[in-house]
Formats: C-alpha cells, sequence, structure tokens
C-alpha cells in the first residue's frame, strides 16, 4: 500500500464517524467538469489577424516569459496543464481564438469551420467545449460601447457577431455531444456618472432580444448572460448590471453568469448562489480573485472559494452550477496558473463534499449555534489534505507540489524557448 493510499484510509475512517462516505464523494467529484478558460495561457491576447490591444476595462499586469504566441503553443499549454489536474473537464474559448488561415475573418463573420482545429483536439482529448463573443479589443468596440451603443451600425456589427457566436456554440455541441455555454460580456459602460441609466439600458435589452430572437436547442448551446459593477474607464455605470441581468434571464429563460470580481468589494457569490436558484434552475460561474478590485487573480483556496464550494454541494447543485474560471496573471508562468487556480477549484468541491452537510443544517433549524461553529470549524482540520492527495494518485496526476517539477522542465524544455 503506498503511503497516500494508507493516509486515504485513515481519513476514511474519520469522516465515515460522521457518516461520509468518502470513495461516494470521490466518484461525485470525478464527474463535475471545470471550465478552464483558454485566456490564461496568452493573456487574452487572441490570435486574430488583424489583432487588437486589449481593450474593454480589463487588464493583465506581468511578462513572465513563455506565454503562448499561437494556437498550437496555447493547446500544447493547455494540454499540459490538463495532465496536472485530476478529472474531466471543459475549455472555455473567445472568438478571438478563431483559425482563419491567416486571412483577416471580421467578428461577424466567424463560422463554425474557424473552429475545426479547436473541435478535432477537443474529441482529441475529451473535453467539451464553451464559447464567449469577443466583444472588446476591437475597434468598433473602441468608446467602450457595444450592444448599447447608440449609433445603431455599430450595434448591427456586434448583434451580428454574438449571433454567429451563439451559431458557433451550436456547433461545438453538436459535435462534441455535450451543450456548449456560450457567455456573453459586454464591457458597455461610463467612466463618470450619466445624465441617462434608462435609454442604454433599453438598447442593450434590444440587441439581446435580436441577438436570442432564434431558437437553438439547449442540448447543443445554452446562453449566458455576464454582469458586472464596474470596470476600468466604467467606474461610475456599467450598462449590464447584475439586476440587468437577472431581469433579462429570468424573463428570457437565459443563464445569468455571476463572475466572484464583479461585485462591490464586500459583497459575495457564495451569498448569491441559493438565492438565485430558488428562481432560476441553472446558473453560471466564472470563479476568479478579486483582490481590492477585479484584478482576476489565480484563484486561491480561501474562505469564499470553500463558501462557493459548500453552496453548491449543501445545496445539492452540483449539475445546476456550470462553474467556469476566469482568472489571468502574467507575472508568473501561465502553465501554474492554470494548474494552482482549476486545483483549487476542485479541492474546494471536495471539501464541500466531505462536510457533514445535513447534521450542520439539522443544527442550525435546532437553534443549535455552538456546535454549528465547533463542527464547522474542526471539520477545517479534518483530514482533508489526504483525500484530495488519493484523489490525484487514482485519478493519474501529480500528487500534492510533485507538479511543479514537471511545470519547471515544460519551462524549460518548451517556455523559455519562445
Ligand atoms: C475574458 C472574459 O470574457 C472576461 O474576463 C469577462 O468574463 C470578464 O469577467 C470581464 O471582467
Ligand atoms: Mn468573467
Amino acid at each position: 500500500m503506498t503511503i497516500v493510499k494508507a493516509q486515504y484510509e485513515v481519513a476514511k475512517q474519520a469522516y465515515g464517524t460522521w457518516g461520509i462516505d468518502v470513495d461516494e464523494a470521490l466518484e461525485t467529484l470525478k464527474r463535475v467538469p471545470i471550465s478552464i478558460h483558454c485566456w490564461q495561457g496568452d493573456d487574452i491576447g487572441g490570435f486574430e489577424v488583424n489583432k487588437s490591444e486589449l481593450s474593454g476595462g480589463i487588464s493583465v499586469s506581468g511578462n513572465y516569459p513563455g506565454k503562448a504566441r499561437n494556437v498550437y503553443e496555447l493547446r500544447m499549454d493547455l494540454e499540459k496543464a490538463l495532465t496536472l489536474i485530476p478529472g474531466y473537464h471543459r475549455v472555455n474559448l473567445h472568438a478571438m481564438y478563431a483559425e482563419t488561415n491567416g486571412e483577416a475573418v471580421e467578428r461577424d463573420e466567424l463560422e463554425p469551420k474557424h473552429f475545426e482545429n479547436w473541435v478535432n483536439w477537443a474529441k482529441e482529448k475529451g473535453l467539451g467545449l464553451d464559447f464567449n463573443p469577443t466583444m472588446f479589443s476591437h475597434e468598433k468596440a473602441e468608446g467602450g460601447l457595444t450592444l448599447s451603443h447608440p449609433d445603431p451600425e455599430i450595434r448591427e456589427f456586434w448583434i451580428n457577431h454574438c449571433m454567429k457566436s451563439r451559431k458557433i456554440g451550436e456547433y461545438f455541441g453538436r459535435e462534441l455531444g455535450t451543450p456548449c455555454l456560450t457567455n456573453l460580456w459586454i464591457p458597455d459602460g461610463y467612466k463618470d456618472i450619466p445624465s441617462d441609466r434608462l435609454t442604454p439600458r433599453k438598447r442593450l435589452k434590444e440587441s439581446l432580444d435580436r441577438i436570442f430572437a432564434e431558437e437553438i436547442d439547449e442540448q447543443y448551446n445554452i446562453d449566458a448572460i455576464e454582469s458586472k459593477l464596474f470596470g476600468i474607464g466604467s467606474e461610475s455605470f456599467v450598462v449590464g448590471s447584475h439586476e440587468f441581468y437577472y431581469g433579462y434571464a429570468l424573463k428570457n429563460n437565459k443563464l445569468c453568469l455571476v463572475d466572484t470580481g464583479h461585485f462591490h468589494p464586500t459583497e459575495t457569490v457564495s451569498n448569491k448562489i441559493s438565492s438565485m436558484l430558488l428562481f432560476s434552475d441553472k446558473l453560471a460561474l466564472h470563479v476568479s480573485r478579486p483582490v481590492r478590485w477585479d484584478s482576476d487573480h489565480v484563484v486561491s483556496l480561501d474562505d469564499e472559494l470553500r463558501e462557493i464550494g459548500l453552496e453548491i454541494v449543501r445545496n445539492g447543485a452540483l449539475d445546476k452550477v456550470k462553474i467556469g474560471l476566469d482568472f489571468f496573471d502574467a507575472s508568473i508562468n501561465r502553465v501554474a496558473a492554470w494548474t494552482i487556480g482549476t486545483r483549487n477549484m476542485i479541492k474546494a468541491l471536495l471539501y464541500a463534499l466531505l462536510m457533514p452537510n445535513e447534521h450542520l443544517k439539522q443544527l442550525q433549524e435546532e437553534g443549535n449555534f455552538t456546535e454549528r461553529l465547533a463542527l464547522m470549524e474542526e471539520f477545517k482540520t479534518y483530514p482533508f489534505g489526504a483525500v484530495w492527495d488519493y484523489y490525484c494518485e487514482q485519478m493519474g496526476v501529480p500528487v500534492r507540489e510533485d507538479w511543479l517539477t514537471e511545470v519547471k522542465s515544460y519551462e524549460e524544455e518548451v517556455l523559455l524557448k519562445r
């Protein structure tokens, strides 16, 4: 028996005394896909022929060597990261990762054929794909407005891009046998206090109605809309606020996507999940780590991440919440960034699966807050790490920090030669 297995057996006993079936928890965990965002690998550059500077009020800092310079390198780096992350996952693409054979193809002309290589790759690797229209880093988004722009021609361009994106999502879903989540995030907003909040919101609503007019089978494509409180350059007003999209999603049967960095600094997404799920069947997450602002730091196993995991698990929502990641750090090795952030997300789910959730709920119902707090605290030092290590071993990925050795060799052999 390996040490990892021996420690696992001890952990199993500890959790077993609380009626927690650890083997079953691992079986459940195996079936939860995380949508890994491709854009960590190239600092949200994309590979368009007529590529523009990053815009839309999002920003990446750092110049760690080895970023992917083309789609082949990006896929290669993703493959490396996937060998270090336990489980079966998805990759989340943006329209700006289209492959157009050196030809400049405008975003409103993108088609499934421009993503054929991604689909073939996903088939080969057994991955699902998710998608996003790219509504920034483009001359037509320079003023910070897209679907709510006062100019109908500009709106038309972005409406068409979104309609094309849904068709690409449908293609992914059809080809891969797992529905693609096509998520729409737009940067639209104003730096300073607006004199009219309603008109841009009316225009955004009309644009969305046009984009979603065509019914697409949810077996293939599921639409999501992502809100935001503020961005760089849209500090005072964002057209697509949470209330706006939540209202739209409820009325039009769309998925609301909540990004953990898109709220007021003291407002938590973990506290929204139960409310939102009382009114919608599904919701989507962009798990990020805002440090004082929507800074998109690599996800850490902090209190909020654990709380998100707990809210999903204890409310029986593992198949209702589509978990995606959204962070980008160019100051560290990018393959390591994916590995750290994704492993942490999975750890948070495992942590939640190993809690005596029903018992804790019961204590709360009984008003026994002393025992509720005592147990929640004691479980923080239960041998969760031993179960995690065993999961990694069982899934054929490096245990504990062993993955770092692999990232270091990959850095020397591949990344530093770029
Ligand atoms: C690149 C992503 O689409 C982007 O990060 C968006 O999801 C977001 O969160 C913007 O702040
Ligand atoms: Mn996001």
